[in-house]
C-alpha cells in the first residue's frame, strides 16, 4: 500500500474558462496557469506521483514545454494512469476537497467524480470530490485564487 498527498494552486482572473475535474462550470473568472489550469485535477496527478516516489508534475510534464500550453489536464491524468498502471498499482480510494469561496461546486461534483474515475478505472464510490469555503479568510476568501488538496491510497493489482 502507498499513500499520496497532493495541493495544488491557480489564481483566479477574467478571460479565462473555469475548469475544474474536467468540468466546465459556469463563472465570471478562471483559473490562470499553463495548462487548463485544473487545479482539482493537478492536486490528483501530484497525489499519485508522491505515493509512487516519482517526485511531482511539474517533473513529468514542465511548465516550459509548449506542448502542455492550455492543454486538457485530464490527458495530463491519463497519463499519469498509465504510469501507476506500469508500476502495477491501482487506486484504493481518493478523497480530495476544492477550497473556493464562489462558485458553488456541488451541482458540478457528480460529473467530476464521473471524469476522474473514468480515467483511473476506479469505482465512482472509491472517488470522493468535497468543496468548501475557506468562510470568506486568506486567498480563496477573497476569490483571489482556487486551492485543492488530495490524498490517495494506492495498492497492488
Ligand atoms: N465552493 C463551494 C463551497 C462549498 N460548497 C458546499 O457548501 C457546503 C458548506 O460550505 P462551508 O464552507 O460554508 O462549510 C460544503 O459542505 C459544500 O457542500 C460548494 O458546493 N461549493
Ligand atoms: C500542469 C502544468 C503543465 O505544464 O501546468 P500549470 O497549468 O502551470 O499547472 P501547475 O499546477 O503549476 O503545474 C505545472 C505543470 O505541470
Amino acid at each position: 500500500m502507498k499513500i499520496g498527498i497532493g495541493y495544488d494552486v491557480h489564481e483566479l482572473t477574467k478571460g479565462r474558462n473555469l475548469i475544474i475535474g474536467g468540468v466546465k462550470i459556469p463563472y465570471e473568472k478562471g483559473l490562470l496557469g499553463h495548462s487548463d489550469a485544473d487545479v482539482l485535477i493537478h492536486a490528483i496527478m501530484d497525489a499519485i506521483i508522491g505515493a509512487l516516489g516519482l517526485g511531482d508534475i511539474g517533473k513529468h510534464f514542465p511548465d516550459t514545454d509548449n506542448k502542455y500550453k492550455n492543454i486538457d489536464s485530464l490527458l495530463l491524468l491519463d497519463e499519469v494512469y498509465k504510469i501507476l498502471k506500469s508500476k502495477g498499482y491501482k487506486i484504493q480510494n481518493l478523497d480530495g476537497v476544492i477550497i473556493a469561496q464562489r462558485p458553488k461546486m456541488a451541482p458540478y461534483i457528480e460529473g467530476m467524480k464521473k471524469n476522474i474515475a473514468n480515467i483511473l478505472r476506479s469505482s465512482l464510490e472509491d472517488i470522493n470530490i468535497k468543496a468548501t469555503t475557506e468562510e470568506g479568510l486568506g486567498f480563496t476568501g477573497r476569490e483571489e485564487g482556487i486551492a485543492s488538496q488530495v490524498v490517495v491510497l494506492l495498492v497492488k493489482e
